[in-house]
Order: structure tokens, then sequence, then C-alpha cells
């Protein structure tokens, strides 16, 4: 009989629920062993002492040579997250290590963040048919699904994605995005600049792609709203912007994250701990997509599926859209902003507070659109 022994983060959704003895060994002599750790907790000592088959991560766990140097077990890391700016994709293919992400699990979850954050601080967009330009940097997964549910309410969309075809929605340069919109969105990965000693680099990188010279194209009362990776902002920047314009600026990733200094927090109109993605079915469609990865990998079949798990949902996108003033029941993110301020304390919020916030999060339930 063969042992899968799987190294995991303990905030995947639904971990045992997925991968246990008889959602991957129902068809097999495998019996399935989980040791469970916080993702941080992660690291080269801990692969070397388990030698785990399998390592699941969410994004907070960086995956490179540091860490599996040691390590000849692991064949499969499967990250339940959109983001892959964590992992070393390179390093792995050159150890044969499979790879999987969860690609699109949250985009509803994170177009919905935005939504809310824009109507908690510009009801008059929403509620009374005002006209809004929203400007989106990125239109991969979520910046397009949040295209939709604004043309959904009638506004008008500025979207710049250079990696893309221009289109109905990529329809903008950066500087008229930044110059022309009401509200600007950030929806690209982390990456940073081709050159000789990164060639896997980007053309258009994002680290700071939000610096002073971008800060400076935009009107004082442009909303910024952030939700990709915080160090695609230039936090220094931002917060002399701040103190020069008042612009009403909504993070919910942060440059030094999980730390966050008070000096910026202080000065943002919405700030969350890292949470755009955090409802049930992004979160369980993350786990999904990388138990499905790991069966692909064994050649064994599906035997769970997220439908199993997912309580009655009855968050509809129509009703919200009729009556805009149902909003706080269906997200009401000042909790989330009240709960990170609360944890400031001696200029800052620690990391173990933030973290404590996304790990004791009481996930929020998509909205079906
Ligand atoms: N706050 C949260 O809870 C979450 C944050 N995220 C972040 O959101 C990011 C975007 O997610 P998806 O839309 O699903 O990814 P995606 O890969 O589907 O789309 C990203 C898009 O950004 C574009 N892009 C790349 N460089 C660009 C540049 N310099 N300027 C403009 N566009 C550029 C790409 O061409 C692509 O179309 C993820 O990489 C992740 O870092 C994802 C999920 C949850
Ligand atoms: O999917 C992504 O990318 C995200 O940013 C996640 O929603 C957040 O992942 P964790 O921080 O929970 O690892």
């Amino acid at each position: 009989m063969k042992n899968i022994t799987i190294l995991a983060d303990s905030n995947i959704t639904s971990l045992n629920d997925f991968f246990n003895d008889s959602t991957l060994g129902h068809l097999t002599e495998h019996t399935v062993d989980i040791i469970a750790v916080a993702g941080r907790a992660i690291d080269a000592a801990l692969l070397a002492r388990v030698q785990p088959d399998v390592l699941l991560i969410r994004s907070v766990t960086k995956v490179n040579e540091a860490l599996l140097v040691n390590n000849n077990s692991v064949q499969f890391v499967g990250s339940a997250t959109i983001g892959t700016d964590h992992v070393d994709q390179d390093y792995l293919a050159s150890r044969n290590i499979t790879f999987a992400n969860a690609a699109g699990c949250s985009k509803h979850s994170v177009a919905q963040y935005v939504l809310t954050a824009i109507s908690t601080l510009r009801p008059q967009y929403w509620q009374q048919s005002a006209s809004l330009t929203l400007g989106i940097i990125g239109l991969g997964n979520i910046g397009n699904t949040l295209a939709q549910y604004a043309y959904d309410l009638g506004w008008q969309v500025l979207g710049y994605d250079p990696l893309l075809p221009a289109s109905k929605t990529n329809n903008a340069s950066l500087e008229q995005v930044l110059s022309q919109s009401d509200v600007v969105s950030l929806h690209v990965p982390l990456t940073n600049e081709k050159n000789a000693t990164n060639p896997k680099g980007s053309d258009y990188p994002t680290r700071h792609l939000i610096n002073a010279a971008a800060l400076a194209a935009m009107p004082a009362d442009t909303i910024l709203i952030n939700s990709a990776r915080g160090p695609v902002i230039e936090e220094s920047a931002l917060e002399a912007d701040i103190e020069r314009t008042g612009r009403q600026v909504v993070l919910d990733v942060f440059e030094h994250e999980p730390e966050v200094a008070v000096s910026l927090l202080s000065k943002l109109a919405i700030a969350t701990p890292h949470i755009a993605g955090y409802t049930l079915e992004g979160k369980l469609r993350g786990t999904q997509t990388i138990y499905d990865a790991l069966c692909e990998k064994l050649s064994i079949p599906l035997a769970q599926s997220m439908s199993n798990l997912l309580p009655l949902n009855m968050f509809l996108w129509s009703e919200l859209k009729s009556y805009p003033d149902r909003l706080p029941k269906f997200y009401d993110i000042m909790q989330d902003d009240t709960s990170l301020r609360n944890k400031a304390v001696d200029g800052q919020v620690s990391g173990a507070d933030f973290d404590g916030l996304r790990r004791d999060y009481n996930l929020r339930r998509e909205w079906q659109f």
C-alpha cells in the first residue's frame, strides 16, 4: 500500500473534504496523510523532515530553490490561488515537479469587493445611476469580470492591458485610464522588469506601476483601488499623493504585507486585510481546482466536488442591482476595515495580527451573477 503524504497550508478551505483516503485512494491502494500548518511555517527544514509527496499552498508560502533544495520527495505543488508570484515555476519545471494554480477561482469575489468599495464611498454612482467611468488596469479574469458588472450598471469602462488585443473593453492607454477615470482599479499580476539578470521578466512590469508619475496623472477626486498585489503601488509615493490631494484610496493588499504601517492606514478611505477573494465559493473553487489537478497527475477519477460542500446561496446580483441599499446585507466592507484598524498597535498592524484576521475570516458568500 502506498502512502501519499501531503503538506498543506491550513488556510486551504475544506482541505480534508478534498484530500483524504476516499477522495484520493478510493480506486487505488493509496492512503493519505495530511500535515496542515500555517502557510508561513512551511519552510525548508519542515520539507526536509516531512518529505511530502505533495505540497499544497496559498499565496503566503514562497516556493523556490531555497525551499526545496534539500527535498527530493515533492512531485506536485498546488497553489489554491490565482496569483503565482510566490512560486518559481521555472525551478519547479527544472525539477520536473508538476505545478497547478487556480486561475480565475475568485474572479467574481474580487470584482464584487471592488463594486462594494465604490458603492460605499460614492453611493450616488449606483443608487442614482450617476454616470461613472471605471478605469481597469489588467483585463484578465478579474478585470474582465469587473467590466461585465460595470456594463450591467450602465457605467463606462476604460480598460488597459498591453498584453491583450484591443477590444470593446481594452480600449485605452495607461495615461487615458489614469487621467480620465472616476475610479481606477488594479487587476494585474505582480511582475518584474525583463533584463539581463531576469530574462523571464515582463516587457510591461507591474512592480511600482503606480508610482509618483502615475499618481500625478490622476485627478485628485479619482478613487484608486488595489486588490491585486501590494508592490504594484509604490507606497511612499502613495502616502505623499494622498497628503497632497486627499485622494480616496482603497487597499486590500500592501507593499510590506503582512505588516501595515499606521502612517499609511490612517490615510486610506478603506483598508482590508487581503480578503477581496475570501468568499466561500472563491476559496472552495481554489481548493477544487488543485484537487482536480492532483487527480489528473495521479490518473484517478474525481471523487469530490465543491457543489457537495456549498450551503444554499441566496445572494443574487439581480436583487442587489435593483435594491442597492441592501448592500450592507450582501457585504459590509466597513466591518473588515474596522477589524484591521482595531489591530493597530504602536504605529503598525503586526504580521501576526494581519494573518490572524485572514485565518479567522468569516467567509462571505459570492453573489450569483
Ligand atoms: N486581493 C485578493 O484577494 C486577490 C488578488 N488577486 C490578484 O489579482 C491578480 C489578477 O488576477 P486575474 O485577473 O485573475 O489574473 P489574470 O492572469 O487572469 O489577468 C491579469 C491580466 O493582467 C494583464 N497585465 C499584465 N501586465 C500588465 C500591465 N503592465 N498592465 C496592464 N495589464 C497587465 C495580463 O495581460 C492579464 O490579462 C492576480 O495575479 C493576483 O495577484 C487574485 C485573487 C484574489
Ligand atoms: O488568489 C490569490 O491570488 C489571492 O490573493 C488569494 O485570494 C489570497 O490568498 P491567501 O493569502 O489566502 O494565500
